[in-house]
């Protein structure tokens, strides 16, 4: 069968495409306001579907006779050994000119990487394999993979390594270290429970930033959720590019109604692609034999209830089904091989292509040895109840369901079923054909070692892989050393924290944001083991043992930030006569003696006050904080703490006015009046109201006092979020206090409160900074976030301006004005900012004012090149022509902040801080430009300097 795209009505259904919906400023876990349009026609989609439209084309037809890559020197060694990389034109004439590899230095070259087009990847040098005996006997005897034996485990870190994998480890010579050396290998850990790790073979340090590996899954599949705005082959997210295209829109560029739209197979009508190039890619890769499945499954009624109604989620469904359809392949290989050999170079390069190079070697190597490696070296828990490959299944679970929808699209036959489930390749070691597969075990090992693959810019889970090279080898650290981020489906892993020689490379399974306890809660229960990293030494969740605070020291010998206290300390003693504070011995043991007996006793060591505590209370405190938290943030967006809002209120920026007076007072008591009731011009300072709930909540949780009577003033002293200078903060108030921050951003967007949402990020960054050492991946975010705010507030600027010299028409007294501006520094620039815009603008008509953001554009240059004529004469002007000033707070606030970002984007150090998360062998990322970019649009706009720093 042919992949088609669906294009025109069959059998009822709707001819469909999808138009990605568009992400909030926020990751989309939060994000409520998704849209999903549909229309009926395809006309908009990629030209290359024009007039092709069944994608039944001759190439495809060619292709598809043979439904899997072609062959070229596939062996069971790794191919970065057999294959002359140095010059990959001689291994793929076709793709020569695709290679940007320094055949000379071996370091990449300047061109950029050619993502998404064709989804080529630049190849990368690949590694020098170290002389380690299983190795040397591998290449000497050319013994398969297969032969090798099981790793043995003992207490002791062993040498010997596994049958290296297909490594793609880049060049290293970035990062200093001998490009003779093998960065990674993977060994027993000293720990028997822990299993294997992934530990450093560099003979030098492993440099932060370095990118350690990249490696591409056995099988990957998009999510449920995501079919429809992901590309089922490149994980393009077109939600994302939804969010790039309105920022170009909105800066001048492309119209958003320009945006991509995905087409869907015709022939399951399940999984979505970008154009007929991603989806022959998918189909020779995966699909053909996932939709002959999938339709195959859906002639029994229940099953077409999943495909067609989503009964169940199909997510793992699929994945399991592609990994054991993939194993299949093993079988033909050989078969294939002889069928690509009789292909002339033409046809070859045209079915080489699609794979890319490198791309193409390592899916010919996990045709070849994935499924091996999946066997051999990926485990299957032992102790899993719900899925036991001899056990009896208990039909209701879950996991029964999975399996039983992956049969009906595997396994045709009946009698077939029993053989699957059991394996009857276990006792040969072959895996002859699907029939042959032990469906629980693989099923096992997809739910243990499967990953989750996530958009790098909003984080939001978009899929399911299942990688065997690396990855799966890597153990958890609540202090990692590396973080793995995806590009499409690919992972890649880079370090975060220098590396010495022989240590362990490590990730975080988890969100570390927790405190001790609830880290290893979430660890023990999705990953079954108790976490003994540097990070739970220090800040032990059990009472009973001694923090070790040297096991944090021996890793990071000289941390930039030593956390003094676990965000989870303070015990107030219930006397309010009394409120000693309490130290963290106390505390941690309450804490886990409430998780164990659900009750513990308080006694008080200064006044002997006794009081009970039980989880229920806890519960309702915390229920009654987050209460208070919600009304707080409503307050704090100016919504009224009497009446909750609705909906969602539209508090633009560009429509907030100050009462009509020119007397000072007047103004001020008005401001406050409207303060008090959560008024309009709040936006940027929180209410009484929400003040107050802020205080209520801190005391209900600390059993104190707020740190600082917080009244209303117009100059905000300091942020009522301000806990970290205080001794006494228990892990709910952190807790809370980050919930606060991040559903304060979420409403102040949902509000288009943009200053207000520039606080909360602010403080979120500050808050993440103070608390955790090193890299955190919420950093990350937290600079996306801040970067789209910069991009929104450079808009808001710009509406302020407009507004302003609307104002002027109306000739206002000039003094206030001139008090106002007279300030500081920041409020003279913008002044000068001001009347560069308005120059004039007393004989403005109020229509002249507005006006698209390019027109806005165009007049500021040309205010810009008066101003230059002369400042003093613009200044002299502002004197006597009267202008009503709507310089709010927000102004003056923005201008401060992008001054302060002026020397973060200048500075080396903090680039290279930048490049430790995002960057890439000297080269700028796309994130980081995108950072860079938002943020001299927004310097442009203001008319502030910048400089960037030529890396
Ligand atoms: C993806 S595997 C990592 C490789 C694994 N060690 C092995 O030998 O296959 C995840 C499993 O490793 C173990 N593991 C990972 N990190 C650990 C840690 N910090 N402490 C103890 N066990 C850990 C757990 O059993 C977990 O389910």
């Amino acid at each position: 069968m042919d992949p088609t795209v669906e294009n025109t009505p069959t059998d009822g259904h709707a001819v469909e495409t999808a138009t990605p919906t568009i992400p909030s400023a926020t990751p989309t876990r939060t994000n409520k306001a998704k849209r999903n349009y549909r229309t009926k026609k395809r006309d908009t989609i990629d030209n290359e579907h024009d007039g092709d439209e069944e994608m039944k084309d001759d190439s495809l037809t060619e292709s598809t006779q043979h439904s899997q890559q072609p062959a070229a020197n596939c062996s069971n060694l790794p191919y970065v050994q057999s294959q002359n990389a140095q010059n990959i034109g001689e291994v793929y004439p076709g793709l020569a000119r695709l290679s940007f590899l320094d055949q000379d230095s071996g370091v990449e070259g300047d061109k950029p990487e050619q993502e998404g087009s064709l989804g080529i990847t630049r190849p990368h040098r690949p590694l020098q394999q170290k002389s380690l005996p299983l190795q040397q006997q591998q290449q000497s005897s050319s013994t398969s993979v297969e032969d090798e034996g099981e790793l043995t485990i003992s207490s002791q870190p062993v040498v010997e390594t596994l049958a290296t994998p297909p490594s793609t480890s880049p060049s290293v010579t970035s990062s200093g270290i001998s490009s003779e050396s093998n960065l990674i290998e993977i060994k027993d850990t000293a720990l028997e429970n822990k299993g294997r790790g992934l530990f450093s073979a560099a003979k030098d340090v492993l440099k932060a930033g370095t990118l350690v590996f990249k490696e591409m899954g056995y099988c990957q599949v998009v999510n449920d959720a995501s079919l429809s705005s992901v590309c089922s082959a490149c994980f393009k997210d077109t939600r994302e590019e939804q969010g790039e295209d309105e920022k170009s829109a909105s800066a001048g560029g492309v119209s958003a109604s320009n945006q991509r739209k995905l087409v869907r197979c015709a022939g399951c009508k399940v999984v979505w692609y970008c154009n007929k190039t991603c989806q022959i890619k998918d189909w020779k890769l995966h699909h053909q034999l996932e939709c002959q499945g999938i339709q195959q499954s859906m002639k029994n009624a229940v099953m077409k209830d999943v495909w067609t109604k989503r009964s169940m989620d199909t997510t793992t469904v699929r994945a399991l089904c592609r990994m054991v359809r993939r194993r299949e392949r093993v079988r033909t290989s050989a078969a294939y091989k002889a069928e690509h050999k009789k292909m002339d170079t033409a046809q070859r390069q045209v079915n080489e292509v699609y794979y890319s190079g490198l791309d193409q070697k390592e899916e010919e190597w996990l045709d070849e040895h994935g499924a091996t490696w999946i066997d051999r070296y990926l485990r299957a828990p032992a102790n899993n109840r719900d899925v036991s490959s001899k056990g009896v299944l208990d039909k209701s679970t879950q996991f029964t369901k999975i399996m039983a929808v992956v049969m009906s699209c595997v396994v045709s036959a009946k009698e077939d079923r029993a053989t699957f489930m059991r394996g009857s390749g276990e006792s040969t070691g072959e895996f002859e054909d699907a029939s042959g597969t032990k469906g629980f075990e693989l099923l096992q090992k997809l739910l243990s070692y499967g990953f989750s693959v996530t958009n790098l810019e909003t984080t939001t889970a978009v899929g399911l892989a299942l990688y065997v090279q690396s990855i799966p080898f890597m153990n958890h650290s609540c202090l990692p050393n590396c973080v793995y981020t995806f590009k499409g489906a690919r992972v890649e892993c880079r370090v975060i924290r220098d590396i010495q020689p022989g240590e362990e490379l490590t990730i975080s399974y988890i969100d570390q944001i927790g405190t001790t306890q609830e880290r290893q809660k979430q660890l023990k229960e999705q990953y079954h083991f108790t976490c003994m990293c540097p990070m739970c030494q220090y800040f032990p969740a059990n009472p009973l043992i001694q923090p070790n605070q040297d096991a944090l020291l021996a890793i990071i010998p000289e941390p930039a930030f030593v956390p003094l206290l676990d965000p989870k300390q303070g015990f107030i003693c219930p006397n309010s006569d009394c409120a000693t504070r309490s130290d963290i011995g106390p505390i941690l043991a309450m804490e886990s003696q409430l998780a164990i007996y659900n009750k513990v006793e308080l006694k008080c060591e200064s006044c002997g006050q006794v009081a009970e505590l039980t989880q229920e209370i806890v519960q309702e405190n915390q229920e009654d904080a987050e209460r208070i938290i919600a009304q707080f943030v409503r307050g704090m967006n100016g919504a009224s703490d009497q009446q909750p809002k609705s909906g969602p209120r539209n508090f633009e920026l560009a429509k907030v006015k100050l009462p009509e007076t020119t007397d000072e007072n007047a103004a001020e008591e008005a401001r406050k009046a409207a303060a008090a009731k959560g008024g309009m011009n709040s936006v940027h300072e929180p209410s009484t109201a929400a003040l107050q709930c802020f205080d209520e909540a801190y005391r209900s949780l600390t059993g104190v006092a707020p740190p600082q009577a917080r009244t209303k003033s117009r100059q905000p002293t300091r942020s009522p979020m301000d806990i970290n200078e205080d001794p006494v903060h228990r892990s709910a108030l952190h807790r809370l206090v980050r919930q606060l921050e991040q559903t304060g951003f979420d409403e102040a967007v949902s509000h288009k409160n943009w200053v207000f949402a520039l606080h909360r990020s602010l403080e979120l960054e500050r808050i993440l900074n103070n608390t955790y050492i090193g890299h955190h991946p919420l950093k990350a975010v937290q600079g996306y976030y801040t970067c789209k705010i910069v991009n929104l507030l450079a808009n808001l600027l710009l509406e302020e301006s407009t507004i302003e010299i609307e104002e002027s028409d109306h000739g206002q007294d000039s003094d206030e004005d001139e008090e106002m501006a007279g300030n500081s520094d920041d409020e003279r620039d913008l002044k000068a900012l001001r009347d560069a815009m308005g120059g004039g603008s007393s004989t403005r008509s109020k229509g002249h004012g507005t006006g698209s953001m390019q027109e806005q554009l165009l007049k500021r240059k040309q205010a810009g090149s008066a101003k230059t004529e002369g400042e003093a004469k613009s200044k002299a002007a502002t004197k006597t022509t009267p202008i009503k000033r709507i310089q709010t707070e927000a102004s003056r606030q923005l201008l401060v902040y992008l001054k302060s970002l002026i020397p973060k984007i200048e500075d080396p150090t903090l680039l290279q801080q930048f490049r430790v998360c995002w960057g890439k062998d000297g080269k700028l990322t796309n994130r980081y430009r995108y950072q860079v970019d938002s943020l001299k649009q927004a310097l442009y706009y203001a008319e502030l300097p910048f400089q960037e720093t030529k890396l």
